[in-house]
């Protein structure tokens, strides 16, 4: 798979952008994980929706046979991620998990399918459950499967 190619925009949360490099410049050895919980982080890299360019945006390991999911949980902010647009603009996107890179397709998912796979993420991290709650917004939920 060819990798995402263009000018990259780190992100304008310094410790977003920090986890990024460290991730990427260790080979995926380091920063694999959110602070000192130990849970695992995958690095996605897709490209903006507007601007063209190369994002990357740390979140939280949700995996499945091979299969991802990307949970736009924003913390519960009323508002979704701005990256989520980026998504659903721009589906091909580069799938870091420690030193694995694969290009996927991502795909928002609805009902039961999106049901199965929140499930999946409230297991690996249950803040995600939290954010629900502070939210009337319905947090997306992408899987992202191999291209
Ligand atoms: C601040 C903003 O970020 P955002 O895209 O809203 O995403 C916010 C967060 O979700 C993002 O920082 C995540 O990485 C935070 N985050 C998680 N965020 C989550 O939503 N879920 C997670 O599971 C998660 C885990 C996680 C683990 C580690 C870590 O370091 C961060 C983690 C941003 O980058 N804004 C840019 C623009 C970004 C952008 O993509 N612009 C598009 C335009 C998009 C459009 O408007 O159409 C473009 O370039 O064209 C800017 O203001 O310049």
């Amino acid at each position: 798979a060819v990798p995402l190619e263009g000018e990259y925009e780190p992100s304008p949360a310094q410790w977003v952008r920090e986890q990024v490099e460290l991730y990427e410049s260790s080979g995926g050895t380091q920063g694999t994980t959110l602070w000192d919980t130990g849970l695992p982080v995958v690095i996605v890299t897709m490209r903006g929706a507007k601007s063209g360019r190369i994002r990357k945006v740390p979140l939280m390991r949700v995996e499945h046979e091979g299969r991802y999911a990307a949970v736009a949980s924003k913390g519960g902010f009323p508002h979704h991620p701005v990256w989520y647009f980026n998504l659903k603009a721009n589906p091909r996107v580069d799938l870091q998990d420690g030193p694995e890179r694969q290009g996927m397709i991502a795909r928002e998912v609805t009902g039961d399918e999106r049901a199965q796979w929140w499930r999946r993420a409230v297991a690996a991290y249950p803040p995600y459950a939290e954010y629900q709650e502070k939210t009337s917004r319905v947090i997306p939920v992408f899987v992202l499967e191999p291209e």
